[in-house]
């Protein structure tokens, strides 16, 4: 995936100027930055739901305005485990959702559909509530479920939008170790929006880091060794990054 002197802007409020970013395939990519520094706006400008203004972005080699391959792409939003307990779908049918697109929404799901829906669900650990409510879950196995709705089709790359907030403390941890997994026997491209910049460090192998422009792009052994100067340029004020005893970290004003 590449990006290439990107500009956007809603309105006259430019968001985005002159971003410049390239995921090779296998890299795990994190991308931090400030509320409203243009983190979602980057995703969905990628996703195609947005036409940037200036500069070009290419999908698996392709112009995007070209691009028709959308199964190789699996996204999970910010949004996706805050369903209400009451939303009318179980986790079967959730993750057989991902699978539309390679199907055809009339047809019906035949037995080799079914057993994918049901082997990507074992994979996240999920199998066990295939036909319980979505709603009733809570939001760490939700998000489990929506990974799993984002890898049913076998994507190639895998776009995860903060999928940790609203989760709890523990269940982050084993979504870490998940992604972990998957990248390492599924082959994945992956690149994790996030506000958790320790765990970003951690757990990835390139850094991007976003307000409006991008202020680094580079190894995170290079982002941990600069960090404090790094971040400072992003948010534009001194930042302490808090150290839990999981080693994630949060940056809060200091
Ligand atoms: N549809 C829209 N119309 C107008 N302005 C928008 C729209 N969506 C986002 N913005 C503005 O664009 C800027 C970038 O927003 P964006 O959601 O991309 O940032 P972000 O880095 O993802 O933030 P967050 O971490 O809060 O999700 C913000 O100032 C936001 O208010």
């Amino acid at each position: 995936m590449d990006v290439q002197n990107v500009s956007f802007s809603y309105g006259d409020r430019l968001v985005l100027e002159d971003v410049n970013l390239t995921v090779e395939r296998g890299a795990f990519v994190g991308l931090v930055g400030p509320n409203g520094g243009g983190k979602s706006t980057l995703i969905k400008l990628i996703l195609g739901l947005l036409k940037p203004d200036r500069g070009e972005i290419r999908l698996f080699g392709q112009p995007l305005e070209r691009f028709r391959a959308w199964t190789k792409i699996g996204y999970v939003s910010q949004k996706a485990n805050s369903f209400n307990s009451g939303f009318p779908a179980t986790v079967f049918e959730v993750v057989a959702m991902g699978l539309f697109g390679k199907m055809g929404l009339f047809k019906w799901m035949g037995k080799r559909e079914k057993e994918k829906v049901y082997q990507t669900l074992e994979w996240v650990g999920m199998a066990e509530y295939a036909r319980q409510p979505i709603g009733k879950l809570s939001g760490g196995q939700q998000q489990r479920v929506f990974i799993a709705r984002a890898l049913v089709a076998d994507p190639e790359l895998l776009i995860l939008d903060e999928p940790t907030v609203g989760v709890d403390e523990q269940s982050v941890a084993q979504f870490f170790a998940l992604l972990a997994s998957m990248r390492r026997e599924l082959g994945l491209t992956l690149l994790l929006v996030s506000h958790d910049i320790g765990a970003i460090t951690s757990m990835v192998d390139r850094v991007a880091c976003l307000n409006k422009r991008l202020h680094f792009h580079g190894d995170s052994r290079e982002f941990a060794a600069h960090r404090d100067e790094i971040l400072h340029r992003l948010y534009g004020h001194e930042v302490r990054v808090l150290e839990h005893n999981h080693g994630r970290a949060q940056p809060t004003r200091s």
